[in-house]
């Protein structure tokens, strides 16, 4: 029997691993992996490229884009795994809107350890100086969220691992 899953964000501030752990985590499980970097609007990349954090109003089209999406995809039977900063409770609120059996994993750990990470890292259009912005966003996962919290200290194994462990607590849609 085919196992069946719950569509799955992957979630925490720049640096902290989403891409890599979505994509390992997808792979893992036989889903497809979307990385919300590659469906912000320009205008959002250029801003975080001027060193600029976003604000709620640039987020909010990107969120919808990204919502409707795993809407679409779980309608096909295609729960999918996305790499999203998700970094407000309000955010979240609206990322599940078009599919309320969505899990978050939050990759979360120590400033020192993603900065170490991201000094050897090219990204596309965002800068290391905006890590502190992400970390002065972050709202925590609240008791009523389907989530799960890994610490990002592990090898990617071991995270993809903790995860599939997890994913047994939780209904699929
Ligand atoms: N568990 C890990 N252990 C060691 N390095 C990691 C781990 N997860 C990610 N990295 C590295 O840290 C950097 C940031 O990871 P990335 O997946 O790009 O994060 P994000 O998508 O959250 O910005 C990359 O260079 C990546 O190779
Ligand atoms: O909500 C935001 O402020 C952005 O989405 C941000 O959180 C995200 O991190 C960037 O897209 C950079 O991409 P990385 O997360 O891959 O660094």
């Amino acid at each position: 029997m085919t196992a069946s899953y719950p569509p799955m964000i992957v979630m925490g501030v720049s640096g902290s691993g989403k891409s890599t752990i979505g994509q390992a985590l997808a792979a893992a499980l036989g889903l497809d992996f979307i990385d919300g970097d590659d469906l912000h609007p320009r205008a959002n990349k250029e801003k975080m490229a001027g060193g600029h954090p976003l604000n709620d109003e640039d987020r909010a089209p990107w969120l919808e884009i990204i919502a409707e999406r795993i809407g679409a995809e779980l309608a096909e039977g295609n729960p999918i795994v996305v790499a999203c900063s998700a970094l407000k409770r309000r955010y979240r609120t609206q990322l599940i809107s078009h599919a309320p059996s969505v899990v978050f994993i939050h990759l979360s750990g120590q400033r020192g350890i993603i900065a170490e990470r991201q000094s050897h890292r090219n990204h596309e259009y965002m800068p290391n100086s905006l890590l502190d912005s992400q970390f002065a966003t972050l709202e925590p996962l609240e008791a009523d969220e389907r989530s799960i919290v890994v610490d990002l200290a592990q090898t990617p194994d071991e995270m993809v691992r903790f995860v599939k462990e997890k994913l047994a607590d939780f209904t699929v849609a």
